[in-house]
């Protein structure tokens, strides 16, 4: 009776896409999803005090462990002997002791959800739709003092350690249905669907593939495969290449040299000479301290030591400053340090598991049964070029501060001047202290509706190299398109 009644009112108040989930989960378990439910129907949870904020996120965590890691595919990867690895590879293979393929290069995105059952089709509400009557930005919304575009960058920096669709060869056309088409800079345009890879899975018959290794690898400036990793390393020192003017070095056409440099611009090729120049000075560090190491040795030490740096910025900063609660603070320190904390972990290791002692460091990866990658989820939620501005505002390094500690404005200068080979020129004439300090001053977008740059609707996309491609695209209208072609549950 009483279980009759639970389900009844669980029907009510659950999505019915979410209800086969909750049914197959133990009696308790749906307790507590009901519990977590609740407290997001009201939208309360940033707002709770620390403790009890603390112990949402640890259920909604349980939960997430327990059913929203899908494998897709399979690895038929092997065991091997990790003392052979004790560095990461070129292309992200020999990370997960069980299996040296788990999320290296071209293995599939996972999923946190089924593939959406929605009975509304691709089109429905059409792409170029959604794009002009919800996304399109009206006025710029900034962040104010949260989170400004190193910020931004940053996120984009990490997009480009971690994922990137594998694209089909044949390209596919959205046109924009009448009743837009005179507001979209674009009536139709051209691009690469992500491409459709059947799996061994019996709930997700369609996969994708990753083309950048999903670990925390840096391969942002290190490269995603051996080709990739030859191509910045000096092959001295165990340093990466860095151009005499202290920025990325130029192929012949213009194109910066570096781990991934597909849709840059100036504010991600800042951050990525940050990182080789700190990768570059921890293999000084390193060879002053054992000059017996050899290129080989220094190059994958410095890699560990960079990327592990990376890890922390993310997870204990920039993490903490997007969602900016105190409950988010803590719950991100113990996802680093366990809830036992920094000085304990400094003190005795990651000795007591990863809840006591925090992730990192942890002997075994703990993968609740599936192997590690990232999801389509993942992908699609960060998916925030909303963050990004019309212009970005170069400050005058020169001049004094004013009363305010600001700095006077030197220039502003449309977004798309700063993207592509256009973006990097630039930046050469500028140089990496002006960049850094005009994005710390300046706000970036904030992710709401009408958000979403006009510029990026009818962007030159680029291909792998860093190459332009002769058709522009509608970033909203193509984001659209690419969740609901991925069956992405909104
Ligand atoms: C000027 C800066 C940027 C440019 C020109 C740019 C351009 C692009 C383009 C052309 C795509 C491919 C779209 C597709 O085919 O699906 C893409 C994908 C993506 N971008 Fe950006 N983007 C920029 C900044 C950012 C930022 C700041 C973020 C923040 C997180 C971001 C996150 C992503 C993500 C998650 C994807 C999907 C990757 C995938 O398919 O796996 N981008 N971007």
């Amino acid at each position: 009776m009483g279980i009759s009644l639970f389900a009844s009112l669980s029907s009510k108040f659950v999505h019915p896409q979410l209800r086969p989930l909750v049914s197959k989960m133990s009696f308790f378990d749906a307790i507590l999803f009901h519990i977590v439910h609740f407290v997001d129907k009201l939208g309360i949870w940033h707002r709770l005090p620390v403790f009890i904020g603390l112990t949402y996120l640890g259920i909604r965590r349980h939960l997430h462990d327990r059913y929203n890691l899908k494998a897709v595919g399979e690895l038929a990867g092997r065991e091997y002997n990790v003392k052979k690895y004790p560095y990461r590879t070129a292309d992200g293979t020999f990370n997960d002791p069980d299996d040296q393929l788990t999320g290296s290069e071209g293995t599939f995105f996972g999923r946190n959800m089924s593939p959406s059952t929605s009975h509304y089709g691709l089109m429905d509400p059409h792409p170029s739709v959604v794009a002009t009557k919800l996304l399109a930005r009206k006025e710029f919304a900034d962040t104010g003092k949260q989170f400004n575009m190193l910020a931004c960058s940053w996120i984009q920096f990490m997009i480009h350690d971690w994922v990137d669709h594998l694209e089909d060869t044949q390209q596919v056309e959205i046109q924009a249905p009448e009743e837009v088409a005179n507001m979209c800079p674009l009536k139709s345009f051209r691009f690469f669907r992500s491409k459709k890879v059947l799996t061994s899975s019996p709930n997700v018959k369609i996969g994708y593939l990753n083309r950048r290794t999903a670990w925390w690898d840096a391969s942002a400036i290190e490269g995603n495969d051996e080709t990739g990793m030859r191509k910045v390393r000096t092959f001295k020192d165990g340093k990466l290449k860095i151009a005499g003017n202290g920025l990325l070095e130029h192929n012949k056409k213009g194109i910066a040299i570096s781990g991934d440099v597909r849709n840059s611009w100036v504010g991600l090729s800042t951050l990525q000479v940050l990182f080789i120049k700190e990768h570059n000075s921890v293999c000084d560090m390193l060879k002053e301290c054992y000059p017996d190491f050899d290129d080989e040795r220094l190059y994958h030490h410095a890699r560990l030591v960079t990327s592990a740096v990376i890890a922390k910025i993310h997870t204990i900063d920039w993490t903490v400053e997007l969602l900016k609660t105190n409950t988010l603070l803590e719950g991100m320190r113990i996802n680093w340090y366990g809830i036992l904390g920094k000085r304990f972990k400094d003190r005795f290791g990651p000795i007591l598991g990863s809840k006591l002692s925090g992730i990192v460091g942890q002997k075994k990866p703990e993968d609740y049964g599936v192997p590690y990658s990232l999801t389509e989820e993942f992908v699609s939620v960060y998916r925030m070029h909303s963050l990004l501005p019309d212009k970005l505002i170069l400050r005058d390094i020169k001049a004094k501060t004013t009363e305010q500690g600001s700095l006077l404005v030197a220039e502003e200068v449309p977004m798309e001047e700063m993207i592509g080979k256009e973006g990097e020129k630039r930046l050469s004439r500028l140089g990496m202290e002006q960049m850094v300090v005009s994005m710390g001053h300046q706000a970036c977008g904030a992710l709401n509706l009408y958000n979403y740059p006009n510029w990026m609707r009818k962007l030159i996309p680029q291909d792998v190299n860093g190459e332009d491609r002769p058709d522009l695209v509608d970033m909203p209208a193509l984001e659209s398109n690419f969740t609901s072609s991925h069956n992405v549950m909104c």
